[in-house]
């Protein structure tokens, strides 16, 4: 399932991720690959340890804890410090997969990685490719957001950003393990969180359907998840 975040940022925090990364050191991006995606990446990343990644990250992690969508639908459990990545002059990252399991360089921190979510950081005008092309059940879906904007979709998609070929794309990427390993239970949970929310908003919180459907998500959220 791919969940489109609007305005996961927003205007404001935009700006700050932007000055920081603007001003940060960018390095060539294959220091995170493995050996299959270093054959297909070319682009930039922030330093992944430098301030300024860590810095313009704790903005991107407040944003996601203070975004109801976002929670409903990711259910997360934990979430790897995000990265930066930006893509000029025909840079790509052709069709890969992502690794299964992440480590913090340097930390016991580890994340498997259920979902894999990009916060698109540049207005999509301002330049051409750069798309996000992810290989789901019902075929090959693009995505290109608004700057603040991100996209949540399974990590075991593959997927490829097509070349930038004018202008700079720049991204937020990074992974995140589940409380709900198996995306279609999750994908059921939030199919039923959303009908459940809008319901309430018709018939009220206190409606005694409201309140058993309420538990129905509740009690399969406790068969479901790991903590
Ligand atoms: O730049 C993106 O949107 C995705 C990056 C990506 O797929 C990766 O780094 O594994
Ligand atoms: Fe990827």
């Amino acid at each position: 399932m791919l969940i489109a975040i609007p305005d996961l940022l927003d205007a404001a925090a935009l700006a700050r991720v932007r000055a920081i990364t603007d001003a940060g050191e960018w390095v060539d991006g294959n220091v995170t690959s493995g050996p299959q995606a270093a054959l297909a990446k070319r682009n930039e990343q922030l330093a992944e340890a430098g301030a300024a990644a860590r810095e313009a990250g704790a903005i991107i992690l407040d944003a996601l804890g203070k975004s109801p969508l976002f929670v409903a639908a990711a259910l997360p459990l934990k979430v790897f410090p995000p990265l930066f990545n930006r893509y000029s002059g025909g840079q790509a990252f052709g069709t890969h997969v992502d690794n299964a399991v992440r480590i913090q360089r340097g930390t016991e921190f580890r994340v498997r990685s259920d979902l894999s979510m990009t916060v698109f950081l540049e207005a999509p005008e301002a330049y051409d490719g750069g798309d996000l092309l992810i290989e789901d059940q019902y075929g090959v879906q693009s995505v290109k957001l608004p700057a603040g904007h991100a996209i949540l979709y399974p990590s075991s998609s593959l997927h490829r950003v097509e070349p930038v070929t004018r202008g700079c794309r720049v991204a937020s990427f990074f992974w995140l393990q589940s409380m709900v390993r198996d995306d279609g239970a999750r994908r059921l949970l939030f199919e039923l969180d959303q009908a459940v929310q809008r319901l309430g908003g018709q018939l009220g919180q206190d409606d005694r359907s409201v309140i058993e459907l309420t538990g129905v998500y509740h009690n399969l959220l406790r068969r479901w998840a790991d903590s």
